[in-house]
């Protein structure tokens, strides 16, 4: 499932981002690229254990967290750290797919990705992140504060900034539910569930969907 979702960072949250990114200090993306994407990956990245990532990190987490919509569309299982990209003019990451296992120490499986637009889409030119689906090529340039997430399994590249710098925070979700179908299917009776109940509270209907729903988790959860 591909969603994007606004405002996950608040304005406060943002501006700290970006003022630590400011100071931050950016070195050669490839270093974090599979074999293959170091080819195609053209980028900076803040540089990992440095002084402004624990913060920076802990502030994209907190906001994901507490985001209703990420945790129903997601299930999020292991987040891998956080990391901070800046795309100057030339820059651009060609098209790949993600490792489909992360980390060394203690490895995670990818099942969806996320790229948190921190700066806003009119301060630079290009950019768009744009992901192969199975109704064409799809094109994600969002506001300062939104992300988009889509299954770890797409090919998707990031297009060349022209003019400009682009600032985005990427991370990698393992979810308790492995299969993209099965999370949809959740994600669809959940938001019914929601619906039916603002509408007419808890009703007979409400019940045995959320019954349904429950069932479906425990069936598929791995926890
Ligand atoms: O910056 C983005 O929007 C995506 C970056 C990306 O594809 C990656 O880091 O694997
Ligand atoms: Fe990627």
């Amino acid at each position: 499932m591909l969603l994007c979702i606004d405002q996950v960072l608040t304005p406060q949250e943002l501006k700290l981002i970006t003022e630590k990114l400011s100071n931050a200090e950016f070195v050669d993306g490839k270093t974090t690229a599979g074999w293959y994407a170091q080819q195609v990956k053209n980028n900076l990245q803040v540089k990992a254990e440095s002084e402004p990532i624990q913060e920076l990190n802990a502030i994209v987490f907190q906001a994901l967290l507490r985001n209703p919509l990420f945790q129903m569309a997601v299930r999020p299982k292991v987040m891998r750290p956080v990391l901070f990209s800046k795309y100057e003019p030339g820059m651009s990451y060609g098209l790949h797919v993600d490792n489909a296992i992360m980390g060394d120490r203690s490895p995670n499986r990818s099942d969806v990705s996320l790229t948190l637009f921190l700066n806003s889409a009119s301060s630079y030119e290009g950019g768009e992140l744009v992901i192969d689906t199975s109704i064409g090529e799809k094109a994600f340039k969002l506001e300062a504060g939104a992300m988009v997430i889509y299954p770890s399994s797409s090919l998707h590249q990031v297009k060349p900034v022209t003019k400009g710098v682009r600032f985005a925070a990427i991370t990698w979700i393992q979810s308790i539910v492995r299969s993209a179908e099965q999370r949809e299917l959740l994600f669809d009776l959940d938001t019914v569930r929601q619906l039916l109940f603002k509408k007419h509270g808890k009703t007979p209907e409400f019940d045995i969907l959320s019954k349904t729903h429950a069932n479906l988790l425990r069936m598929w959860a791995e926890v």
